[in-house]
């Protein structure tokens, strides 16, 4: 496999699971890769919301509500409100979560509607070290090694299959692909002054705008600059995300900034999961995920394992 982000290495779990010897190959790890600047909260973000997209959003809703169980995961399970401030209102993604009510009016801005609903919320710096030491639990190796091409991986690696989970970089490394675009995600982490509900505000008119809490800090957002591939943080777009988060939520005023960053969310028209023809022996894309990674993670993991696993009977 090369990648181990979020992505990469659910599917290595997935496939450790169902008996395959996996080794993965990663120029970084997961917390230095795009998975460890995410929020990262479950939400079908700057993604379509096909019906298979949808059905991985839902898998992975259950199988990260489960892990909220284990505290040693880092995942949590946390109330808060999607708003809208537009009329047709795209609710496909409710299907994919166990229960949702209309917000009362009290504390939306004018003229916005709100949907409440509990969702997974995961600390990503607790969840992708504890994903990567379950995944080496199960047997999975990982080296650190950067490939130009999957002609290069396949010269220097006698895998059977190969997939590819390498996020934005897949297309290149692939060459096949012209419809992968980076999403410039700017984000600035806040102290907690005690808040829990988190709050999505897409259609701001200031840009983008979210507000996720965590234990120990409030992740405060965003940036969606399609095409964008600056990962450089921008001083005056942080200043503008602290005016609109603070509009949203005034408990965040003067609140100490922890830590800031940028990262490009792998943009793409429809994720990619599928086999590619072409090569010496089989390979698989699993990519192409837009703002949710980690969102459709363990679907689209247990999806690449089945794919591969139809291939072998
Ligand atoms: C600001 C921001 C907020 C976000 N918020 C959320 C959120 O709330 N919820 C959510 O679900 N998602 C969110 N996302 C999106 C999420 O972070 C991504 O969809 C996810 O991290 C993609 O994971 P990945 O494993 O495909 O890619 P990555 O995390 O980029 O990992 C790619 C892996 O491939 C390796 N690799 C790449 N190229 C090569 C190469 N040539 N050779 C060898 N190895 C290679 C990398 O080193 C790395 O190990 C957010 C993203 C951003 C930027």
């Amino acid at each position: 496999m090369v990648g181990a982000g979020v992505v990469g290495l659910s599917v290595a779990h997935e496939l450790a699971r169902s008996g395959h010897e996996v080794r993965i190959v990663a120029a970084r790890e997961a917390p230095d890769s795009v998975s460890g600047v995410a929020a990262a909260i479950w939400f079908p973000h700057d993604v379509d919301h096909s019906p298979a997209v949808l059905d991985s959003a839902a898998v992975t809703y259950r199988r990260l509500a489960e892990l909220a169980g284990d505290p040693r995961t880092g995942v949590h399970l946390r109330r808060g409100t999607v708003l809208s401030r537009r009329a047709e209102v795209d609710t496909s993604w409710t299907r994919a979560v166990p229960h949702t009510e209309p917000a009362g009016p009290d504390g939306l801005p004018a003229g916005a509607s709100g949907i409440r609903c509990t969702v997974p919320l995961v600390e990503t710096s607790t969840y992708l070290g504890w994903l990567r030491e379950t995944v080496t639990g199960l047997g999975v190796r990982i080296r650190a090694a950067e490939f130009a091409s999957v002609g290069d991986v396949l010269r220097q690696d006698d895998a059977d299959v190969l997939v590819v989970a390498a996020g934005l970089r897949s297309a290149a490394l692939l060459g096949d692909d012209d419809v992968s675009f980076p999403i410039r995600g700017q984000v600035v982490r806040l102290a907690n002054p005690g808040l829990t509900d988190w709050i999505t505000d897409d259609d701001n008119p200031g840009g983008l705008t979210y507000v996720v809490p965590r234990r120990d800090d409030v992740v405060c957002g965003g940036t969606g600059d399609v095409g964008s591939w600056d990962e450089q943080v921008d001083p005056d777009v942080e200043a503008a995300i602290l005016r609109r988060v603070t509009e949203l939520v005034p408990q965040l005023a003067g609140q100490p900034v922890l830590s800031r960053a940028a990262g490009l969310r792998p943009g793409r028209a429809g994720v990619r999961l599928e086999a590619v023809a072409g090569h010496d022996r089989p390979v698989y894309a699993c990519y192409g995920h837009g703002g949710a990674g980690f969102t459709l993670s363990w679907g689209d993991a247990a999806r690449v394992a089945a794919l591969i696993g139809a291939s072998e009977t």
